[in-house]
């Protein structure tokens, strides 16, 4: 563990419930989409509450290589973004982000509309599986677009224009409709649609949209129909709350017998969850007050109850919840199940949660009510958590985000000092984690 940082390395001294009040703000997974869906106005955008996250970071990077100029407003976390000089970016220089999120990909609709040419570098995120882009390619060829792997990424241009399309993609992928709602609404014509993802974040985006002048109609049954439009402006917005945080930080309250308040929380898109938290034990209060509001999560005391749950596209239970309330699960007593249907490689931390005490065993099969398509495959995707377990301090180094905040809520939870490496991987998607840590009453310091 030679080659980590100072500032990338906490120190966690276990054992202490967390208790107090913290803050969400908008959701990484639709802030840094209306970041690129700006690049669709022909007049500046404004967007309220930005975290300061690293994949903010990344896409304002992104952005700027692109002749966006991006500056802040006078409230924390206003930004605005001018459009009115988009130009294509060096290829050497946007290559320096490659690797760095999921969002590059998401840039190819708007500039194919803005300049007639998108260079996409090789993509980052998370490693839970393959990842593969294959929805996003067929779709870009269907409404027309060339797209021709480079040597450092991916080259796609339009030479007869973009033309709305009639679309069905094989799995409800959030990125691929993002990809195809941020074509569609310039293309000419009309694009229909069928399986789409319908995630919050994604209904947030096409609001964004809608008040950039597009025409989006959301039917029943996964059906998304856009007419296309000549023009689009630009657009003030304040984003949904992040609610895989609110989550984590109600995951971690349970996992360390503790009391945490997280202002910002919308019960809204978080019924799958709150309905797994209550089955569990755990207690929660919903305060709807407008801006101030949020949501208690408690450990009412007693001990916790095992379940069976699945993953899966919303309106099922968040992928990204899975990691934070496994942690918790591993308090229950009885024996829990966990069948990931999202990504076929998402339980791979739970070696570390057994290195720690923890009682995980992961399998092939699927454990749950209806196969997914990791079944009879080498895939290791469902797991059973044997509980309560008490969990002792460990070295343990982060292998992803939610994985990283996994680690971060057992090292909490477990009696002893702790060595957490990589936290640096958690500011993608936790704003300021270790100032708010501190603010539970957390006892962490960096080094
Ligand atoms: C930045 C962002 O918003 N990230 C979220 C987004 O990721 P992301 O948009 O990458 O996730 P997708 O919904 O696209 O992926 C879901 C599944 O579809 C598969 N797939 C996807 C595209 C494709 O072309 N081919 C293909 O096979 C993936 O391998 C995965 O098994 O949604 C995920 C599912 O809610 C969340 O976990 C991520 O936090
Ligand atoms: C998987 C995640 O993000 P990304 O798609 O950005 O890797 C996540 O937020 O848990």
């Amino acid at each position: 563990m030679t080659n980590y940082d100072a500032g990338d390395v906490l120190t966690v001294h276990g054992g202490a419930p967390l208790n107090g009040e913290l803050r969400v703000r908008g959701a990484k997974n639709l802030v840094s989409k209306a970041m690129v869906a700006a690049v669709l106005g022909e007049t500046p955008s404004t967007l309220f509450d930005v975290p300061a996250i690293r994949d903010v970071e990344v896409v304002t990077g992104l952005l700027e290589l692109h002749g966006v100029k991006v500056t802040r407003g006078p409230l924390d976390g206003e930004l605005h973004f001018d459009t009115s000089d988009v130009e294509s970016a060096n290829v050497d220089e946007i290559n320096v982000h490659a690797g760095s999120s999921r969002i590059p990909i998401l840039f190819c609709g708007p500039l194919l509309h803005r300049l007639g040419h998108a260079f996409i570098p090789d993509l980052g995120g998370c490693n839970i599986g393959g990842r593969p882009i294959d929805f996003h390619i067929q779709a870009l060829r269907e409404f027309g677009a060339v797209v021709e792997k480079s040597e450092k990424g991916m080259d796609i241009t339009a030479p007869n224009g973009l033309h709305g399309a009639k679309l069905e993609l094989p799995y409800p992928s959030v990125g691929a409709t993002e990809q195809i709602l941020l074509t569609a609404v310039r293309a000419e014509g009309v694009t229909e649609l069928r399986n789409a993802a319908v995630e919050p974040e994604i209904i947030d985006l096409i609001c964004v949209l809608q008040k950039m002048g597009a025409i989006i109609k959301v039917h029943t049954d996964r059906v998304i129909e856009i007419q296309g439009v000549p023009r689009l402006t630009g657009y003030k917005h304040r984003p949904i709350p992040d609610r895989i945080e609110a989550a984590s930080w109600g995951a971690a309250a349970l996992a360390t017998r503790g009391d945490v308040f997280v202002r910002g929380a919308r019960q809204a898109d978080m019924m799958t969850f709150l309905n797994l938290f209550t089955s569990v034990g755990g207690a929660f209060e919903i305060d709807d007050t407008p801006g101030e509001g949020g949501i208690r999560f408690w450990h009412p005391g007693g001990e916790l109850n095992a379940v069976a749950m699945e993953t899966d596209v919303h309106p099922g239970f968040m992928t990204d919840w899975q990691q934070p309330m496994v942690v918790a699960l591993t308090q229950a007593r009885g024996l829990s199940i966990v069948h990931e249907t999202v990504y076929e490689r998402r339980l791979g931390y739970t070696a570390a949660l057994n290195q720690m005490g923890a009682t995980i065993q992961t399998y092939r099969e699927c454990l749950g009510g209806t196969p997914c398509r990791f079944g009879r495959r080498n895939f290791m995707h469902s797991a059973v958590i044997a509980g309560p377990s008490k969990l002792h301090a460990a070295d343990l180094v982060i292998p992803d985000l939610r994985a990283g905040f996994s680690h971060l809520i057992a090292a909490l939870a477990a009696e002893g000092t702790s060595r957490v490496y990589g936290v640096k991987l958690i500011q993608r998607g936790y704003e300021d984690f270790e100032g708010k840590l501190n603010g539970l009453g957390a006892h962490v310091e960096l080094g």
